[in-house]
């Protein structure tokens, strides 16, 4: 009898908006370990970055834009990894041994594992072998306070990376670990600093099983088969951000997302006296931003920047552009921040004149 277990695991990576999560799988994808292993990456927004900033070849990474794979574009995630086993078989693709799927920062993750476990397409070819979240230690706690989303995500995983220790006063990474370990008192914890974590301590976590977990847990898997299950009721296509139809947990009202890209570019010091004008006004609301802006001073390297709620990291020169794309495009995920202020904060502080802002992905 054949006993050898020809299942592809997948690892997913999963932890709340600006987490970690990037960074910790561009590390990963640098170590010899995960040489063969390919990458999905979801992102929320029209207009996707993450890509761009993860070292590695096509052959390596696919991305799922605009949407989350918890709700909008679950199909796709079925699709994506159907069509990796299919090419890896057919040959017309570096043979691999691991898929690492990196979700959305507002997935709920529940019907992202129960897809994994139950699609059609997906069992018999892969297993969910280990599901990783990071939690940021500046802003974990807070975020747990007020995103049901968070704490879903840290109580299904297997491994728990508190990162951005660097920057967090001292006692707070041991407030964060008991509060973590109350949600979630069997995943192991370590703490991260800029990515840098042993892979041995990230993969071959073992096969999920959620009926070992909390009773949380086991109630919304319940739940994710029960609607599965369940002929629905109406036929609309989900949008994703609001919609409930499929029983999961919807994301949070009143978040939304939306991009713009500039196509002059913008001075330094005044992109910097926006970011500074933003981020004292909205930084509550700015749940997430993201950047790479083409720096008028240095028009051959963009700059890139992120922020996570009120903290802006320092922005990074990248040493040249990743595509051949060279306008700026700036990610917002906010809860009521409207475009309009946006639009018009970066026309009066960073001197951007309006008829070079575009409203949706080119
Ligand atoms: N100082 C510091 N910064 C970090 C650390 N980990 C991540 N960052 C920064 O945090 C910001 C967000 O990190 P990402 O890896 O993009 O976060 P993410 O979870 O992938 O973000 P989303 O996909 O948008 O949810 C970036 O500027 C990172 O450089 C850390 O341990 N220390």
């Amino acid at each position: 009898m054949d006993t050898v277990d020809h299942h592809i695991p997948v690892t997913v990576l999963t932890g709340f908006l600006g987490s970690g999560k990037t960074t910790v799988l561009n590390h990963l994808l640098r170590q010899p370990e995960l040489n063969g292993v390919v990458a999905i990456i979801n992102e929320f927004g029209e207009v996707a970055l993450d890509h761009l900033l993860v070292e590695g070849s096509e052959d390596r990474l696919a991305l799922l834009d605009n949407g989350c794979i918890c709700c909008s574009v679950r199909e796709d995630l079925i699709e994506a990894l159907a069509d990796l086993a299919a090419r890896r078989t057919a040959g017309t693709i570096p043979p691999f041994h691991r898929v690492l799927v990196e979700t959305t920062g507002l997935a709920d993750p529940v019907p992202v594992l129960h897809t994994l476990m139950t699609a059609p397409g997906i069992v018999g070819r892969y297993r969910i072998d280990g599901v990783v979240a990071t939690v940021d230690a500046v802003n974990g706690a807070r975020t747990l306070d007020a995103h049901p989303e968070a704490t879903r995500q840290i109580a299904v995983a297997d491994r728990l990376l508190v990162t951005k220790t660097d920057l967090a006063s001292a006692d707070v990474p041991a407030r964060l670990d008991a509060l973590l370990a109350a949600i979630n008192p069997v995943a192991v914890r370590h703490h991260v600093r800029n990515g840098i974590v042993d892979p041995a301590k990230v993969l071959d976590a073992g096969l999920f099983d959620p009926s070992a977990r909390s009773a949380d847990v086991v109630r919304w898997f319940e739940a994710a088969s029960q609607a599965a299950n369940a002929p629905h009721e109406h036929a609309h296509h989900c949008e994703g951000e609001h919609c409930d139809h499929h029983g999961h947990h919807a994301h949070d009202q009143g978040i939304s997302s939306y991009s713009l890209i500039i196509d002059e570019p913008i001075q330094r010091d005044a992109f910097a006296r926006w970011l500074d004008y933003v981020a004292a006004l909205k930084g509550e609301d700015l749940l997430r931003f993201k950047a790479i802006v083409n720096v008028a001073e240095q028009p051959d390297a963009p700059l890139v920047v992120h922020g996570v709620q009120h903290v802006f990291h320092p922005p990074i020169m990248l040493d040249g552009w990743p595509s051949a794309d060279r306008r700026s495009r700036l990610v917002f995920i906010v809860r009521g921040i409207p475009r309009q202020i946006i639009e018009n904060t970066l026309c009066k502080f960073a001197a951007v004149s309006r008829a070079s802002i575009q409203r949706s992905a080119a």
